[in-house]
């Protein structure tokens, strides 16, 4: 499937160094899996993560999910190392932590040599401030906030209504938008609230990403639900394009429907829509 035209409402972590969590995520109903070995991987078990993890991708299992690894920074002791030992894995996309500029990218894509798509984490002030520069590189396919990290460097509060991320959250999304690059919202921490995760999914959704990442197998049913078009929604789609045809059909530009106008743009959303649950609909088959 085209990495740009699948679903990605949910985006799973799953720590490199859990045979037990590599093995459950096969059966789980994810768009996506981060199989991480930066953040939930202690430092005294990277190492060993790296063959840990390429064994469960040799083995596969994961069936249509998107699989992205998350190695460390560049920076750190482990980053080239992970490369070296799972640039050929099986896997559709490296996911790059704490990147803060396109250089950032191109060092990674020097040392991966395979021209494979880049996922970068937006979670530092700088990576916000250049996040133009970094969604028009080449090989860059991805974008997924950092929440937790960018909190931490603002020094800014945790607000269920996310105020002070606004700006950054936009930021991501806008430079996203600008270069048709996947946008990914960052994690919910309180896993077993889900009243909480379906308010930060609608938001998160309500400014235009693509969907959330996950922290646990508890968080996937509501962020699969959030992100997807509704009934409703799909209902009103088709009765959108169908009456801006009829209206089209004798001359016009416009329709109404439910009060509303309906012009050529809306169509377009309409049929983005439709094409979003018929994607999504394809890959739970
Ligand atoms: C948060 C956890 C530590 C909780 O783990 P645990 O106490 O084991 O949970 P449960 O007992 O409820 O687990 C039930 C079963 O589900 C499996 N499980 C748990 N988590 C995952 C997972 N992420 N993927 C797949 N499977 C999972 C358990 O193995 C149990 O299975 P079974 O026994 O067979 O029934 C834990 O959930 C966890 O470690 N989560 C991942 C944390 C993580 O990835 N953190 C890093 C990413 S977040 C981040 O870095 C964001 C970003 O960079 C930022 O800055 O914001
Ligand atoms: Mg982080």
């Amino acid at each position: 499937m085209d990495m740009t035209a699948r679903p990605y409402r949910s985006v799973l972590y799953i720590p490199g160094s859990k045979d037990r969590a590599l093995d459950k995520a096969r059966g789980l109903p994810v768009d996506a899996i981060i199989f991480d070995l930066e953040d939930a991987v202690t430092p005294d078990a990277k190492v060993e993560a790296r063959a840990t993890l390429k064994a469960a991708l040799e083995q596969g299992g994961y069936g249509n999910k998107a699989k992205i690894i998350r190695i460390n920074g560049l920076d750190t002791e482990w980053g080239a190392g992970d490369v070296a030992a799972l640039k050929d894995a099986d896997c559709d996309a490296f996911l790059l932590p704490k990147v803060n500029s396109a250089a950032d990218v191109q060092a990674l894509a020097d040392l991966l040599g395979n021209g494979k798509p880049i996922w970068a984490m937006m979670e530092t002030p700088l990576g916000i401030l250049n996040a133009l520069d970094i969604a028009a590189h080449p090989q860059l396919t991805g974008f997924v906030a950092g929440t937790n990290d960018l909190a931490k460097e603002l020094n800014c509060r945790f607000r269920a209504d996310r105020l002070p991320m606004q700006a950054a959250l936009q930021t991501i999304l806008l430079a996203a938008r600008a270069y048709g690059v996947i946008a990914i919202d960052g994690v919910y921490n309180q896993f077993k609230d889900d009243e909480g995760l379906k308010f930060e999914c609608e938001q998160g959704r309500d400014l235009g990403y693509d969907g959330k990442t996950l922290i646990h197998p508890a968080q996937v049913d509501v962020t699969n639900a959030a992100f997807a078009p509704s009934e409703a929604e799909i209902d009103l789609a088709k009765r959108q394009i169908a009456a801006l045809e009829e209206v089209e059909a004798s001359g016009q530009g416009v329709a109404v429907v439910d009060g509303k106008i309906v012009e050529n743009l809306h169509v377009e959303t309409a049929k983005k829509m439709l094409a979003k649950a018929a994607a999504i609909a394809e890959l739970s088959k």
